[in-house]
């Protein structure tokens, strides 16, 4: 049996935060898991180190859904998302663990390839839609299947998702919050216009999503949706925040564009409602804020019953760790969508070595045993942690709004 001996948390700062587990067995196999919670890295840290890593050593490293239930039940107060990231790290690195000693990639212990590659989309953005048209034509001439586009809005500073540089978009970028301000007026005219405009210029063979970031109310988003039918968007990303799932309804009642939500959900229980009622048309969650392979297996088991299909969250502040075990997942599960995709910087790239590739749009997470992603602790010890925070929102008058 591969005895559990010791578990490290490892958190580094290749030009953005990451918290990486590390698991040890007897035998000498290891395992890693992604455990970063953007800009409350720490209180995983400590979750995991203070709670969880005295917990795990002795254990038989083999017994993944034991321990998955141990850590959830165990600990009395359930779900959360320091919680969650947590389990999901231990959970990660245990399907690690496993395809290393079974000398098998971790997608063929989930039941195989059910497709040849994933599709993924790729963050198109600009300070003005000519500018996102142009970053758009960039993916299509690199392969790039599906594109999400957002624009900069005339007469405000800086707009969710427009990054400063062109190809690396950090959202946690300071030491204490920066404040963003927000028009949902003036954002409502120009979306319709980017979309006109890439239909225009792109074409129809490509699939454009947008996200919302949550900033709508659910008849405002019920608009847009409206508004964006004619140039057939692949979907509009969390609309409305969605603490009450039964504003969904409400959107659904006056619009068919595609809605996906979940990049914060972090349990079964957020999602359950949405995909039951079949008031969305993708979920969102992925691996690391959702408790790990393991339950974003039950997660996605749910939702096929409904024709819902997986979007994984694929933002940099997830790391390699966490990608690698998105496309493990995406290429086994039933019914896939599309995963996320933005790259990595070489920083961090060179920290978490991996053997996902990407080709034609879309990505294939390697046949090395395991999840094929591993840490490289000296250079990951070189790099300390910086604390960043995610922009907070108002709107021009002042008011708290959301992110
Ligand atoms: O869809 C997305 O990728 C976003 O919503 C993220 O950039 C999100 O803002 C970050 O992951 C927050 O940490
Ligand atoms: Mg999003």
């Amino acid at each position: 049996m591969p005895r559990i001996t010791a578990a490290r948390v490892i958190v580094t700062c290749p030009g953005r935060n990451f918290v990486t587990l590390k698991i040890e067995c007897n035998d000498g196999t290891t395992g890693v898991g992604d455990a970063t919670l953007n800009g409350r890295e720490m209180a995983v840290a400590s979750y995991l180190s203070d709670h969880v890593v005295p917990c795990l050593v002795g254990r038989d490293a083999h017994r993944i859904e034991d321990i998955w239930q141990y850590l959830y039940k165990g600990a009395y107060w359930r779900r959360g998302p320091v919680t969650m990231t947590a389990i999901a790290a231990v959970d990660t690195a245990l399907w690690d663990i496993k395809g290393k000693l079974a000398g098998l990639p971790v997608y063929q212990l989930l039941g195989g390839a059910a497709r040849d590659s994933v599709m993924v989309y790729g963050h198109a953005n600009g300070a003005t839609i000519e500018d996102t048209i142009a970053a758009a034509r960039d993916y299509q001439q690199q392969g790039y299947k599906a594109i999400r586009l957002q624009c900069g809005i005339p007469g405000m500073a800086s707009t969710y998702g427009v990054s400063k540089d062109r190809f690396f978009y950090e959202p946690a970028d300071a030491d204490l919050p920066s404040e963003n301000v927000w028009s949902t007026s003036k954002y409502l005219r120009i979306v319709p216009e980017l979309f006109k405009a890439a239909r225009e210029a792109l074409g129809w063979d490509v699939h454009l999503l947008h996200d919302i970031h949550h900033r709508l109310t659910p008849i405002e988003a019920g608009r847009l949706g409206k508004d964006l039918e004619p140039y057939r968007p692949f979907w509009l990303e969390d609309a409305t925040p969605a603490e009450n799932q039964d504003a969904f309804r409400l959107i659904r009642q006056h619009t068919t564009s595609p809605l996906a939500v979940g990049e914060v959900f972090n349990s079964i229980w957020d999602c359950k409602g949405l995909i039951e009622n079949q008031l969305i048309d993708y979920i969102r969650n992925t691996v690391v804020h959702a408790g790990g392979i393991t339950h974003l297996r039950r997660i996605a088991a749910l939702a096929d019953l409904y024709q819902i299909k997986t979007g994984c969250h694929g933002a940099t502040d997830l790391s390699p760790v966490c990608m690698a075990a998105a496309l493990h997942f995406d290429l086994s599960v039933p019914n896939f969508g599309i995963q996320e995709y933005m790259r990595h910087t070489p920083e961090t790239d060179a920290v978490f070595p991996h053997a996902y590739r990407f080709a034609n749009g879309a990505m294939h997470p390697g046949d090395a045993p395991g999840l094929g992603v591993d840490i490289d602790e000296d250079l990951a010890a070189a790099h300390d942690y910086k604390r960043a925070f995610l922009p907070v929102n108002r709107l021009e008058d002042g008011t708290m709004h959301d992110w």
